[in-house]
């Protein structure tokens, strides 16, 4: 990696703002994005604003720089699939967001695409399942369940808690992130996975029996409005294209190394809490097994 590597904090729809920092730049790795599926059921134009105006944004400095792009995006561009067919999203699968979230990142792959057909600028796009590890918002899945356990409350599933996502540690994905542009065609979409599919409800058991809970005791709650079924993750262009594996032993391990990051780092994600669980509490309710 280069000596000099900024991660940018500001809006990325600045057009002065970002058109210094990519004037100055090699390289732009764009992780910014709006990411949260619940977060946008509530208030969709945030999602449109970062994603969709904020990637615009950049691809209009690094066309004018011809700096090289990569675009950091997510599996969900794909929709789902159902829990009873093996089949897996690769490269060639088509485009079908459900949420406002994932329709607004779906749009910004498209820009990226065509700024790149259009235009010629140096860009790759890779698309994720979902990361957990250090560092993650208690908003999402993982954190929310263990902090809650650390703080004696109920880990609460979404509708039967049977959907399936396709866990990847952040390392991981990072890691490829590198790989892609180190090793990739410019112009090119290359999909990160690793083989990680649980429902969710064995999380929710795994998890509690880490931290020596009852694996039986967790809540239902209101299902989400729309909720994707499954994700998942063939990986294999990825793998044989351009040599990425994942470092990461297994969910469990990773699992268990994040409980224990939680554990240790209250003061990180104790600010987060409180207005957390109370953004929820306004949308949800328990609801009967
Ligand atoms: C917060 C929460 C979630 N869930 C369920 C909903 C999902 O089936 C699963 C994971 O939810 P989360 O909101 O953490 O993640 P996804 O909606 O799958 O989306 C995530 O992974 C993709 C790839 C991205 O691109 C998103 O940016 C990222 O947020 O757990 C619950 O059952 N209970 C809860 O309290």
């Amino acid at each position: 990696m280069g000596s000099r590597v900024h991660v940018v904090e500001g809006d990325i729809t600045d057009a002065a703002l970002v058109d210094r920092l990519v004037a100055d730049a090699d390289l732009v790795v764009h992780f910014a994005a709006e990411s949260h599926n619940d977060n946008s059921l509530t208030d969709p134009w945030p999602f449109v604003h970062t994603n969709v105006i904020g990637t615009y944004t950049l691809l209009e400095a690094v066309r004018r720089h011809g700096t090289r792009f990569h675009h950091v995006s997510t599996d969900e561009v794909y929709g789902d699939l159902d829990l009873d067919d093996p089949v897996r999203f690769t490269e060639a699968t088509a485009y079908n967001p459900s949420s406002p979230y994932s329709s607004t990142k779906g749009a910004s792959d498209l820009l990226v695409r065509a700024w790149v057909r259009s235009f010629g600028i140096a860009a790759t796009i890779s698309n994720c399942s979902n990361n957990y590890g250090p560092r993650q918002h208690v908003e999402k899945f993982i954190p929310r369940q263990i902090t809650n356990v650390l703080d004696g409350i109920r880990p609460k599933l979404y509708g039967d808690g049977l959907n399936v996502r396709d866990w990847i540690h952040v390392d991981d994905h990072n890691r490829a992130v590198w790989t892609i542009i180190e090793r990739g065609h410019v112009g090119e979409t290359y999909l990160i996975g690793a083989d990680g599919e649980v429902d969710n409800k064995t999380v929710v058991r795994d998890l509690l029996e880490l931290m020596g809970r009852d694996a039986d005791d967790y809540d239902h709650v209101t299902d989400r409005a729309g909720h994707d079924r499954r994700y998942a993750i063939d990986p294999t262009r990825l793998r044989t294209e351009l040599g990425w594996a994942p470092e990461y032993p297994s969910f469990r391990e990773g699992l268990a190394a994040t409980i224990e990051w939680y554990r240790d780092n209250e003061d990180w994600w104790r600010p987060q809490k409180d207005a957390t669980e109370a953004k929820y509490a306004a949308v949800q309710s328990i609801v009967p097994r």
